[in-house]
């Protein structure tokens, strides 16, 4: 997993890596204040029991009551309606619940809005594990590659439901966030940079 300020200039290739020129790389640290969570697992075991990735995983999953598990394949061959999949990801939304994605094959990237609504890029691989808390600005986009396979976690039945940033400002996912990160000052408007008081 890399993270880096993200700059797409308009009409170019949301698939390109597009890391903002003069912009630093983001660390761990700083995702982990926006409530973006990290851990890897080896692809290789984490479904094999016996091993201790394996166990490592079904503590997190239990730890965290992500009951429910599904894979999901974004590529033009494995997605129906790959384009018009691809644009609703990368539209930006927000979940009532946690986002988790642990990539098992391929690559990609999650886009999260941090704290100055600035776009953080964070790209994906093999073994890597987000946790994208609920209420927190985002989109995704598959790579270059076209193609990544993920497995989600769910604490109830496996659904996708977005709510799109036009509607999401008043959510209670999106106050909840905003009250669980009171250090951060959330700015409103896309455009505002200035912070909030
Ligand atoms: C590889 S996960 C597909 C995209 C998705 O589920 C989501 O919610 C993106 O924000
Ligand atoms: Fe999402």
């Amino acid at each position: 997993m890399r993270a880096w300020k993200l700059e797409i200039p308009p009409g170019a290739d949301i698939r390109q890596p597009h890391a903002k020129p003069g912009g630093d790389e983001v660390s761990l640290v700083e995702l982990n204040a926006l409530g973006v969570l990290y851990q890897y697992f080896a692809p290789s075991d984490y479904d094999k029991s016996g091993t201790e990735t394996h166990a490592r995983w079904l503590q997190f999953r239990s730890d965290h009551g992500f009951k429910y598990a599904d894979v999901l394949e974004v590529s033009p061959e494995q997605l129906p309606d790959f384009e018009s999949k691809l644009q609703m990801f990368f539209e930006e939304h927000i979940h009532a619940d946690p986002e988790v994605r642990y990539v098992t094959a391929g690559s990609g990237y999650f886009d999260v809005r941090d704290e100055s609504d600035s776009w953080i890029r964070i790209a994906v691989e093999p073994g890597d594990m987000l946790v994208l808390p609920a209420g927190i600005y985002h989109r995704f986009t598959v790579d270059s590659s076209n193609y990544i396979r993920a497995v989600r976690l769910f604490a109830d039945e496996p659904q996708w439901v977005p709510i799109n940033r036009t509607s999401a400002e008043r959510h209670p996912a999106r106050l909840a966030y905003e009250q669980l990160y009171p250090e951060r000052s959330f700015s409103t408007e896309p455009e505002q940079q200035a912070l909030r008081v």
